[in-house]
């Protein structure tokens, strides 16, 4: 992948941003094409801000927060991309992006986490779909024609132009001004307000029965030894009387949720996969790689007392540990099986604001010829979310749940082209689609699993998203 080392800067105030697009245009063959990628520093904005302001309903975009890290990034709209499903997905996907990669010309030398181009993915729980009419394929991969990012109050806004002999460059470059001026004019806007008055009151899953039978056959599997874990999801269906308001919804999880990773997937045909999940699947930055193990959870308490009681019950039971364990020995497995040494460290709670569970962060550093893709694969879907064997695990999840999982509890990030990556895994979660939403929540059932509690747990999970859809 060619670099062009100048300060991308400079375009904006010498129009060589043209000369250098024309020139590109110029030594494209025939019947081929070059991505020009540009990368410039722009003044702080909120990226939900710009997502809301520039995002068309139909243009792909992504959104990816982590408040604690003080990172957002929003992609938009799509100038080169992959849908496909099948066991072959993840491999497919990295090709597909190796195959970008060769036709791009970066501009600008920074190699800095959030400059350059970023490809965003979203790949379902299973490798296909069974739901005929679900909107969102098994993969999506893409390649967004804008990319802004804000890491502290430092914000890249990165284009990606598409150039072939056919290309009117004069409208590519008038676009790149246009949204220039409209990010300018967002700097200081921000979505700051708090709503939650439309449909907060609690709502209950339906079929409670069938999903309480469910557990209780789930837990003789167990006794018997047929797998030693399964994680059991149900959906919640909520409607309103007009559509939903994404972004304030949106506004609303980063606030509730501000220790959970915030996303927003749309597909481009109306519909989005939003939500607040606590758990990353991998992340690499500059060939470090985190990963971690959660599972096993309990309420917060409503005072001190009753929280540090009910933290040091999830610190020191059995059946947590053993649900938590499965999940820690798995991926540490994993990464061996990939040639990858992990450093266990030691076991936390991760606290958040409805609820708390076991974590046990794992790092390592990665040897240069594993992919992020491969990894995502290998580890995708951890006992955290599927089961212990897995195979037996996932077999019986689909027999036992009567819905679409979809993108819940799925693989959903990003990766550039210095093998970073950011994937979190897609639980606590809700499909949007106009006025009609549907949430997911699940909870693992180990052996001492008690199926009443097993219920409040995604209860208590389903009704912390519902109070931030608006
Ligand atoms: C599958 C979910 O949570 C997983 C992640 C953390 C704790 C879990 C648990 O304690 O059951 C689940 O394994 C979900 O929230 O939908």
């Amino acid at each position: 992948m060619p670099v062009l080392p100048c300060r991308p800067n400079t375009f904006l105030y010498h129009n060589e941003l043209y000369q250098f697009l024309s020139h590109c245009q110029q030594n494209c063959a025939a019947d081929s094409s070059q991505i020009v990628s540009i990368s410039l520093e722009v003044e702080s904005v909120d990226p939900l801000v710009v997502l809301q302001e520039i995002a068309q309903p139909n243009q792909l975009s992504f959104y990816f927060e982590n408040k604690s890290n003080q990172q957002a990034i929003a992609a938009i709209d799509a100038v080169a991309q992959l849908q496909t499903c099948g066991v072959k997905r993840f491999s497919q996907a990295q090709k597909f992006v190796s195959s970008c990669l060769d036709k791009i010309i970066k501009v600008g030398t920074s190699n800095e986490v959030s400059t350059g181009p970023h490809f965003f993915c979203s790949f379902s729980f299973f490798n296909e779909t069974s739901q005929i009419d679900y909107p969102f394929p098994a993969a999506t991969i893409f390649l967004p024609r804008w990319q802004i990012s804000r890491c502290g109050d430092r914000c890249i806004l990165v284009a990606n132009f598409l150039i072939d002999n056919e290309t009117n460059l004069s409208k590519l470059y008038q676009d790149w001004c246009q949204k220039i001026r409209t990010i300018n004019l967002l700097k200081f806007q921000s979505n700051s307000t708090n709503n939650y008055n439309s449909i907060s009151r609690s709502q209950h899953i339906k079929n409670i029965k069938n999903f309480k039978q469910s557990i209780t056959s789930s837990l003789k599997l167990i006794e018997s030894n047929y797998f030693q874990k399964i994680v059991l999801a149900h959906p919640l269906d909520v409607s309103v009387d007009r559509p939903f308001d994404l972004f304030q919804s949106l506004e609303n999880l980063r606030n509730i949720h501000p220790g959970c990773y915030i996303f927003a997937i749309s597909n481009g045909k109306g519909q989005n996969f939003i939500g607040a999940s606590p758990e990353r699947l991998i992340s690499i930055n500059n060939q470090q790689l985190s990963t971690d193990a959660l599972a096993g959870s309990a309420p917060r308490g409503k005072t001190l007392a009753e929280d540090t009681k009910l933290a040091n019950c999830l610190l020191s039971s059995e059946k947590e540990r053993y649900e938590h364990c499965v999940v820690l020995d798995f991926i540490t497995q994993c990464l061996y099986q990939l040639g990858i040494v992990p450093q266990v460290l030691s076991p936390r709670l991760r606290q958040l604001s409805n609820i708390q569970h076991l974590w046990t962060p794992i790092q390592a550093t990665l040897p240069t010829n594993v992919h992020p893709l491969e990894i995502v694969a290998a580890l995708h879907p951890t006992p955290a979310v599927a089961g212990v064997s897995r195979d037996v695990a996932c077999t019986k999840i689909q027999d036992y749940e009567r819905f679409e999982r979809g993108l819940y509890a799925a693989p959903l990030g990003w990766l550039d082209d210095q093998g970073n990556c950011e994937f979190i895994v897609g639980i606590r979660s809700a499909l949007i689609d106009r006025d009609r939403a549907r949430l997911y929540a699940g909870a693992g059932i180990v052996a001492g699993s008690n199926p009443d509690r097993e219920i409040a747990e995604i209860q208590l999970k389903l009704q912390a998203l519902l109070k931030a859809l608006v």
